[in-house]
């Protein structure tokens, strides 16, 4: 399937039309951005991780995100729950695996989550990524991936022409083993499925020197999915235009000699008025 780029333009003003319900179950450190950038882009978040209402909450929404971040006693039980509830009624699951690989804690509860719930998305760094792959295929990949260095890819895992192709092989096995459209995110995004790759060329360094980049990609992500089929396609154009929206971002805080401060708000300014421009100009996205 080509992407049909034209999508991009309608694409912003359809979820704000739609306005997504996305319910969270997320870190502490990022949920009020990530509560933010779904504002900004046209959904409309809910926060909610208690055991008592999670399964509720998913049926409510459009798509259900999980975020493993800062995982506490109640995580594997309210992923599951409301991670099944969402599979059981049709609504698609993002999951982030941030930082997996960090401790054998935080695999060991994301491939509990993975063994009861499909998910529709996964998004993470590099090294998740990998990491992720290489726990599920039990392939031997220790010298050519690295783990994470925290909730960061790590430093060996920095996407180059050499490592590009094993990245790209190692997503698309992935989504193989999933059937989940797998976004790794780098310097270059890639964007698979079990038969199709595209990369997103957009983004920009400013992007590292503030927390919870990934994170709110997965909100937008989230919203754009809930809004429009075919997610592939959706989740490609969500992925690009973020990162046109950090570029148009950093010239703006340029401009103004600002520093990473300065870039946040700029940067969710630019989601924000993202139907308001004519995106199709800036976005990268390309066959490798
Ligand atoms: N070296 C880079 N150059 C440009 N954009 C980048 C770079 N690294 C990451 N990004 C962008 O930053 C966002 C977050 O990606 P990443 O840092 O990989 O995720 P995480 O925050 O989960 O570690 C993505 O939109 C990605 O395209
Ligand atoms: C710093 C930190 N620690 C646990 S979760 C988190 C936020 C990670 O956000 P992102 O993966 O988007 O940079």
């Amino acid at each position: 399937m080509e992407i049909n780029l034209e999508k991009a333009k309608s694409l912003p003003r359809l979820v704000r039309e739609k306005k997504p319900l996305i319910h969270c179950i997320t870190n502490y450190v990022t949920a009020t951005d990530l509560a933010n950038v779904i504002l900004a882009c046209g959904g409309s978040p809910i926060m909610a991780d208690h055991p008592a209402e999670v399964k509720e909450m998913t049926r409510l929404s459009d798509c259900l995100l999980l975020n493993i971040g800062t995982p506490k006693q109640t995580t594997l039980e309210v992923m599951t729950k409301a991670g099944m509830e969402a599979n059981r009624l049709g609504i698609p699951v993002i999951l982030d695996p941030v930082g997996i690989g960090s401790t054998p804690f935080r695999t060991e509860l994301i491939l509990e989550v993975l063994k009861k719930v499909n998910m529709t998305i996964i998004r993470g760094n590099t090294s998740e990524i990998n990491t992720l792959y290489s726990e599920l295929s039990k392939a031997n990949t220790e010298k050519l991936f690295h783990l994470p260095r925290g909730v960061d890819a790590s430093d060996e895992d920095r996407m180059t022409e050499d490592n590009i192709s094993a990245f790209m092989e190692a997503a698309v096995l992935l989504s193989s083993i999933t059937k989940a459209v797998v976004v790794m995110t780098g310097a270059t995004d890639i964007i698979a499925d079990k038969e199709r790759i595209y990369l997103v060329k957009n983004g920009c360094q400013e992007m590292l020197g503030i927390t919870g980049s990934g994170c709110m990609l997965d909100g937008v992500l989230a919203a754009y999915a809930a809004a429009s089929d075919p997610i592939f396609e959706s989740v490609t154009i969500a992925t690009a235009l973020y990162g046109l929206c950090g570029e148009r971002a950093a010239i703006k805080t340029k401009e103004c000699k600002g520093g990473t401060g300065s870039f946040h708000r700029f940067f969710m300014d630019e989601i924000n008025l993202s139907s308001q421009f004519e995106q199709k100009g800036g976005l990268k996205i390309e066959l490798p």
